[in-house]
Order: C-alpha cells, then structure tokens, then sequence
C-alpha cells in the first residue's frame, strides 16, 4: 500500500519509494519482493478493461491534459508541443494523443503480470530513464502524473473507485515511478 499520498496530496510531498519490488525480467524470479498483490493486480486489471475500447484515447488525453492542468509548465517539456507553438489546439494534437496512450499503456502493461510484481524490461527501463532525463523531468512531476492518472482513472470509472482500487493504482504507479527515477539516477 502506498504511504498515505492521495490525488489531494501537494504535489511534491512524497518521497521516491524504493524499488523493492520493480524486477528487471532478466532477474531469477527469487529476487522479486512481491509487494503488489493479486488482488491489487485484479483492481488495476478491471478499471483497466473497463477503460479500454474506443473511448480509451480519450480517457488517455484527459488524463494529459489534467497533468497540464495542475502543471502547465509541464508543456514545455514536451518536444513536439514546443514546437508547436500555440497553433495547434492541446486536444487534436496527434502526437500528444499517441503519448498518452503510451504512458496509459506501459502503466497498464505492467500488470499483466502473472506473478503480481511490477516487471519492466531492461532495454525499455534505460530507454525510458534516458527520454526522462533528457526532457528534464524531475521527481516532483512524477506525483502529478500520479494525481492526474488517479483523477483521470477516477472520473472514467467512478461506480469501480474504492480506497482499494485506489491503493492498488497508487502501488502500481509507485512501483513504476521508482524503477524510472533509478534510471533516471544512472542516466544523469
Ligand atoms: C510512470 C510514469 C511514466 C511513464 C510510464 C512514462 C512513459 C513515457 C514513454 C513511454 C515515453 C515515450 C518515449 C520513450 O519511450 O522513451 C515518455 C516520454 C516522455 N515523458 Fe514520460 N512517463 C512517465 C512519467 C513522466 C513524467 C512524470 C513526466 C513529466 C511531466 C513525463 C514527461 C515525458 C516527456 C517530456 C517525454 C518526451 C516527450 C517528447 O518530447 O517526445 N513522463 N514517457
């Protein structure tokens, strides 16, 4: 369970958890700390699937545009929305769409998992550390996203939303965020 942070929190006021349970796959299975369960892993799963289909990337689009909400400096992060200028409208820009789609994805992605851990791929980890570096992400970004993805996951599926179904997203972003930072450390 993740350490009393809400979609409500202040944005920085979390400290990066360490990646106990983050298991890089070439890792002997022993190694993992299973610290996510199987039923947090079935919470994340049926929000998922309830999610998924057509309106998916729309859901995955309100979701960036509430991390620009609560940050719109996050935008200059961005590449293609700088130079973009303000020509473009935030919702119609293609290559956003595809991001958020992406970033909804891979935190997905993650639980399919059969043993209930948080497992990334090492190529996919260090691609990810380096882009993140690069854009200038720092740790405190990494709690928006987490309210903008809880907010997002909240409004998509309210009549599914419980301490419960919160608490297993939260441990999942968690888990994914840390892995990141890591990398993100070894990068810099
Ligand atoms: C667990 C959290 C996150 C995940 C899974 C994630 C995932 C991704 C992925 C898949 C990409 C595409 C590039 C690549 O594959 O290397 C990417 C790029 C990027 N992400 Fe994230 N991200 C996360 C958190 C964040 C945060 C907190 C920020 C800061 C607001 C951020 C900002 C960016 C930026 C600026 C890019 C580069 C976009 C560009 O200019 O092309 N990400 N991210």
């Amino acid at each position: 369970m993740s350490s009393g942070s809400s979609s409500d929190a202040p944005a920085a006021s979390m400290t990066a958890a360490a990646p106990a349970a983050v298991v890089v796959e070439e890792d002997p299975p022993a190694a993992a700390a299973a610290t996510f369960s199987e039923e947090q892993e079935k919470l994340v799963l049926s929000a998922w699937n309830a999610m998924k289909g057509e309106p998916a990337a729309d859901i995955a689009l309100k979701f960036f545009l509430r991390i620009f909400e609560i940050a719109p400096a996050a935008k200059q992060m961005f590449s293609f929305l700088r130079d973009s200028g303000d020509d473009v409208p935030l919702e119609s820009h293609p290559k956003l769409k595809a991001h958020a789609v992406t970033v909804f994805a891979c935190e997905s992605a993650t639980q399919l998992r059969k043993t209930g851990d948080v497992k990334v791929r090492e190529a996919t980890l260090r691609r990810l550390g380096a882009t993140h570096v690069k854009a200038g992400v720092a740790d405190a970004h990494f709690e928006v996203v987490k309210t903008a993805l809880l907010d997002t996951i909240k409004d998509a599926v309210p009549e599914m939303w419980s301490p419960e179904m919160k608490g297993a997203w939260e441990e999942a972003y968690d888990q994914l965020a840390a892995a990141i930072k890591e990398e993100m450390k070894k990068a810099a």
